[in-house]
């Protein structure tokens, strides 16, 4: 088959996030996140799982890195806790928090890795939860204080900054839909955090522009492609409508200063429109130097009178799947860069996540997940066409180098190029590790 090929610049890497991989919950100081109170609900996440002991990761992190460098990967992202930096959201400073990620930066940047920091994957403060979490328009100027300290302390080791991962999950998977934390259902909630998300964004960045740290920032935003079912027009609109829902209500106001019009009509329609204040779009719209891109599958929608807020009823049209019941769906990565591109210009990307659900078991101290690889393999060679077809690709990071904790459906759901034996911490490389080693080495593969 064909060779599909990189160009040598290209960073190659893998990610995690500091409630799914560290543990050590209510060691050194750490505070009480949304996810400890979420996960310790009965009924919330599959078999009761919680963020504990994870991977162990904050006593393990050296044996990671090492996982990391023979990877050989150049760049690995990962999530500072905010409650393990400032335990009860702001005020006093953790200062083990903090020597934790300089411990783990300087063993990164000692085997050549280059740190990839999000701010935010997630796990607000319970504290500020308490006073209302991202509803608050408190809880905006908390996150921008809590970022500023963390610029001032890391300028210089860390040269990548993504402030927040995934608006749309934090905002309307998390308080609309609902399944995860801190679990509300409630739309015009929803759409008030998800401007309140951005507009810490914008005031996060403005930070960073003001101290004047050194090297980029930007934020990963989730994409998902929507296929319509046939060429008709009302099938063409309700997936445009759809996908609006992640890409343009997401991007729109960094890149273009406003919110669609169109995603407007919808929450207007419910009573949901956001509160925004006088300046708030000019917070949110100054330059990022580039967007992350967190993509994993696509799906067929169609129209349909009220199936959801878009009309918009999803169709099984038989693609292959993950064990996480998601179509395999290579095409849409294609295409919604492609996508990106054309409606907000030619941004410097970096693909933040991109991996695959197989729960994977140790065989004579194997794991052959031969449907990670071809996950990997096409997804990659859908990068590739997205490549030559213009879009600026920075970096690829697989998501994940770790099985982990995977939210709601706690440690079942398995996404790692490393597999985790949860009862004994256990690493052991998959042969999706070992694939993934080659490619990175050689900067190509054999499709
Ligand atoms: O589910 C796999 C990963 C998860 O472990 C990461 O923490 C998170 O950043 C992440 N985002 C997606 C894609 N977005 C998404 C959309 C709907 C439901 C769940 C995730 C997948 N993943």
């Amino acid at each position: 088959m064909a060779i599909i090929e990189f160009p040598k610049e290209m960073k190659w890497g893998a990610a995690t996030a500091a409630y799914q991989i560290e543990g050590a919950a209510l060691e050194d100081g750490r505070g009480l996140s949304i996810w400890d109170t979420f996960s310790k609900t009965p009924g919330n996440v599959l078999n009761g799982d919680n963020g504990d002991v994870a991977c162990d990761s904050y006593h393990r992190y050296k044996e990671d890195v090492q996982i990391m460098k023979e990877l050989g990967i150049n760049v690995y992202r990962f999530s500072i806790s905010w409650p393990r930096i400032f335990p009860a959201g702001t005020g006093e400073i953790n200062q083990k928090g903090l020597q934790y990620y300089h411990n783990l930066v300087d063993e990164l940047l000692e085997n050549g890795i280059e740190p990839m920091c999000t701010l935010y994957h997630w796990d607000l403060p319970q504290a500020l939860q308490d006073q209302g979490g991202w509803e608050n328009r408190k809880t905006v100027d908390a996150f921008a204080d809590y970022a500023e300290q963390i610029f001032k302390e890391f300028d210089g080791k860390i040269k990548k900054w993504i402030t927040i991962n995934e608006p749309w999950c934090v905002s309307f998977l998390s308080n609309f839909i609902g399944i995860h934390a801190p679990g509300f259902q409630n739309l015009k909630l929803a759409t008030d955090i998800s401007h309140h998300l951005l507009l810490a964004h914008g005031k996060a960045v403005a930070r960073f522009r003001d101290l004047k740290v050194e090297g980029s920032i930007g934020y990963a935003p989730n994409t998902e492609w929507l296929e319509p079912f046939s060429s008709k027009q009302e099938d063409i609109d309700a997936c445009n409508r759809g996908m609006g829902w992640f890409i343009e209500w997401f991007f729109d106001p960094v890149f273009k200063g406003q919110y669609p019009h169109f995603m407007l009509e919808v929450f207007d329609k419910h009573g949901a429109a956001p509160a925004i204040q006088a300046g708030d779009m000019e917070i949110i719209s100054q330059k990022i130097d580039f967007v992350g891109i967190n993509y994993y599958t696509g799906s067929v929608g169609r129209y349909k009178k009220d199936a959801d807020l878009f009309d918009l009823e999803k169709v099984d049209i038989g693609y292959e799947k993950t064990d996480f019941d998601w179509n395999i769906y290579p095409e849409g990565f294609y295409k919604v860069l492609l996508k990106i591109k054309d409606q907000y210009g030619d941004i410097p990307v970096y693909i933040t996540e991109n991996g695959a659900c197989y729960n994977d078991e140790v065989e004579n101290g194997r794991v052959k997940d031969q449907g990670r690889i071809d996950y990997l393999k096409q997804h990659l060679t859908s990068l590739k066409r997205a490549m030559d077809s213009g879009v600026q690709i920075k970096g690829y990071l697989a998501w994940s180098l770790l099985d982990n904790f995977e939210w709601a459906e706690g440690y079942h759901k398995r996404f790692g190029i490393v597999h985790v034996d949860f009862n004994t911490l256990k690493r052991t490389k998959k042969d999706s590790y070992y694939w993934y080693k080659q490619t990175v080495k050689n900067g190509w593969f054999d499709m």
